[in-house]
C-alpha cells in the first residue's frame, strides 16, 4: 500500500520543505492542480529531478486534449497522470495511448461519478488504476464515507487510490478497505508537524 502525499494549495518553497521534512515516510508524490496552474510543468520537472526514486503523479485533471496533456505530463518527468472519469472516451483512450508509448500510467479521478456503469466502461476501455476522490469543496458538506469507500467494490483488477480529506483518525477505516494508494494532503501539510504527522499516518500501513 503506498501513501501519495498530495501537495495542494501550497508555494514552491512550501512544497519543497514539506518533501523534505516527509520523504521517508511517502511513497508517491502528487503534484496538485492549483500547484501547477501556479507553476506550471517546471514544478513537476523540478520534484523529478530532485525525487528521481519516487513516482511523481502530476494532478493534471485532465478532461480534453488528452493527447497533448499526458505528453506534456510525462516529458516534464511524471511517471503519473491524472485524467477525469467523466471524459470523452477517446480522451481516455487516448491518454492511456501515450502512457503505454512513455512506459507510465493513467490514474483516472471518479470525481463526481456515482454510477459504477462507467467504472465498467472504463475498465473496458483498459483502465487499471483509479482515485475514488472525496472532493475539497464535497469535504465542507461531510467526509468520505462507507458508501463511497465501497464503490469500487466488485472491481478487483482495477488498483484503487483513496482521496479526500484523509486524516489521522479515517485513516484506519480506509485502510481496512485495502486500497492499493491512500493520498492525503491537507492532514499532513497543513499539520502542526508535518514530519511526525506522516510518520504516524505511514505506521498505521503496518
Ligand atoms: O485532488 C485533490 C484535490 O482536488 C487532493 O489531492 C485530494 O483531495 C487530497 O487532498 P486532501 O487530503 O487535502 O483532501
Amino acid at each position: 500500500m503506498n501513501l501519495q502525499l498530495a501537495l495542494d494549495r501550497l508555494t514552491r518553497d512550501e512544497c519543497f520543505q514539506l518533501l523534505k521534512e516527509t520523504e521517508p515516510y511517502v511513497d508517491w508524490i502528487e503534484i496538485g492542480t492549483g500547484v501547477i496552474k501556479e507553476y506550471g510543468m517546471e514544478i513537476v520537472r523540478e520534484v523529478k529531478e530532485c525525487y528521481r526514486e519516487k513516482v511523481i503523479v502530476a494532478d493534471m485533471k485532465t478532461c480534453d486534449a488528452g493527447t497533448h496533456e499526458a505528453i506534456q505530463a510525462f516529458e516534464a518527468g511524471a511517471d503519473i497522470t491524472t485524467v477525469m472519469a467523466f471524459s470523452a472516451d477517446q480522451t481516455i483512450l487516448d491518454t492511456l495511448e501515450v502512457a503505454k508509448r512513455y512506459n507510465k500510467q493513467i490514474m483516472i479521478d471518479l470525481l463526481g461519478v456515482t454510477n459504477q456503469n462507467r467504472l465498467i466502461e472504463l475498465q473496458r476501455l483498459g483502465v487499471n488504476l483509479v482515485s475514488l476522490h472525496f472532493g475539497k469543496d464535497m469535504q465542507k458538506q461531510g467526509e468520505l464515507g462507507a458508501e463511497q469507500l465501497a464503490f469500487t467494490t466488485g472491481f478487483p483488477d482495477v488498483k484503487v487510490a483513496v482521496a479526500g480529506g484523509i486524516n489521522v483518525t479515517s485513516l484506519p477505516r480506509v485502510l481496512k478497505t485495502n486500497p492499493h494508494t491512500v493520498i492525503v494532503g491537507s492532514a499532513i501539510t497543513k499539520a502542526d508537524n508535518p514530519k511526525q504527522t506522516a510518520a504516524h499516518m505511514k505506521g498505521l500501513f503496518n
